[in-house]
């Protein structure tokens, strides 16, 4: 019996990988004569980098870069297991994680450290990206990403814009000479984390800017200074952004990327499917098992185990989701091709137990998800 177990991480607790072994270390114990493969997944977010990184064999490379604020980090990249594609996630150089609560202003963070993340890939010869979108301090459509490239984002008088997304209301021109030329022989593929447009009610800087610090005055000036970037990139490059779904993703660094860079926002999932392989293992399935440490409602809009479903609902393999915390909403999975939802918590325990715990409970839960399903065998 072939058994494809290909899990999320379970967030601040286990990687996708070591949910993926614990689980087949469960399988093996009810099913010693099986064949389990797995196959680490992410939907784009925290944590893709590693994922592609462990599923193809590949390697991250270190880099010192600027954080949200400007100071000097350590940081980096994923190579895939090709050699030539590259992995870099938003959140390790102007991630909200990176900076203290009271330092929070997204009229001040830039994406900067994000562009230099991207020259330090193309250094080491890469020129097929994946983006990974989302968890940002910053709200300044990747201006500070084109400014480390090599772009100029001038005022009026054609003075240079400083760094965050309170500068852009001043933006008159941008220039492009100078932007990094190996920039248009690369393909950058986006994984955005939501499907908000650049500007307006449910743009970037209305939804994400007051989780990043921003008051309701500030929200309003980083609106305005995205429409104006929006404006400018309209004129200079025949391209509207302003309400594109998608390009509110990361403080509008999506819509920048898409402007400047040719870049094909994509759901997350599809994107690491399709670089694990994933379709071809489970097209030799009989059993699909996937997880995540939270799964609701939300889980049927693009997550992990619900890409999964799909791939095995298209070759009518059964699909049993194990989860950290069963929350409302669940019942929608089925009609993705979900057989069942099983909670890994085996007793009344607090959340920091089941988080530390993670590892012997999914074990037991799936060794016990293979024994119901042999009954049917
Ligand atoms: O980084 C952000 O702004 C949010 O995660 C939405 O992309």
């Amino acid at each position: 019996m072939n058994i494809v177990i290909a899990p999320d991480s379970f967030k601040g607790s286990l990687t996708a990988k070591e949910v993926g072994l614990a689980v087949a270390a469960g399988v093996k114990r009810a099913l010693p004569e099986s064949v389990a493969t797995v196959i680490p997944m992410a939907d784009g977010g925290e944590g893709t980098m590693q994922c592609l990184i462990d599923a193809t064999g590949g390697r991250f490379v270190e880099a010192v870069v600027k954080n949200p604020l400007g100071r000097d980090i350590k940081s980096g990249f994923g190579i895939l297991g090709d050699g030539s594609t590259c992995v870099i996630e938003v959140a390790m150089s102007s991630g909200l994680y990176l900076i203290d609560k009271q330092e929070r202003n997204p009229l001040l963070t830039s994406t900067y450290g994000f562009g230099q993340l991207i020259a330090a890939a193309l250094d080491q010869g890469c020129r097929k990206f994946i983006l990974g979108l989302g968890g940002s301090a910053t709200n300044d459509g990747g201006a500070g990403m084109l400014q480390a490239l090599g772009a100029d984002l001038l005022d009026e008088e054609g003075n240079p814009l400083g760094f965050g997304g309170g500068q852009l209301g001043r933006l008159a021109h941008i220039r492009t000479s100078g932007l990094d030329s190996r920039l248009v022989e690369s393909s950058f593929v986006v994984a955005c984390d939501v499907d908000n447009p650049f500007v307006g009610p449910s743009g970037a800087s209305e939804v994400f800017g007051p989780q990043k610090g921003a008051s309701p005055d500030m929200v309003r000036e980083l609106d305005e200074g995205l429409r104006r970037f929006a404006d400018v990139i309209e004129q200079t490059r025949g391209i509207s952004i302003h309400n594109m779904p998608g390009t509110g993703a990361a403080g509008g660094l999506s819509g920048g990327i898409v402007a400047f860079m040719n870049g094909k926002l994509e759901s997350g999932v599809s994107i690491v499917i399709r670089e694990t392989g994933l379709e071809a293992a489970i097209a030799k399935a009989d059993l699909v098992i996937t997880g995540e440490g939270q799964v609701d409602f939300q889980t049927a809009r693009g997550k992990t185990p619900c890409g999964v479903a799909h791939v095995a609902r298209s070759y009518n393999v059964p699909v049993v989701i194990l989860a950290g915390s069963v929350g409302k909403g669940i019942e929608s999975l089925y009609e993705h091709g979900v057989s069942a939802v099983l909670s890994i918590v085996n007793r009344p325990m607090t959340l920091d137990e089941a988080m530390a715990q993670a590892g012997p409970l999914l074990e037991q839960a799936a060794e016990q998800a293979i024994r119901i399903y042999r009954i049917k065998l």
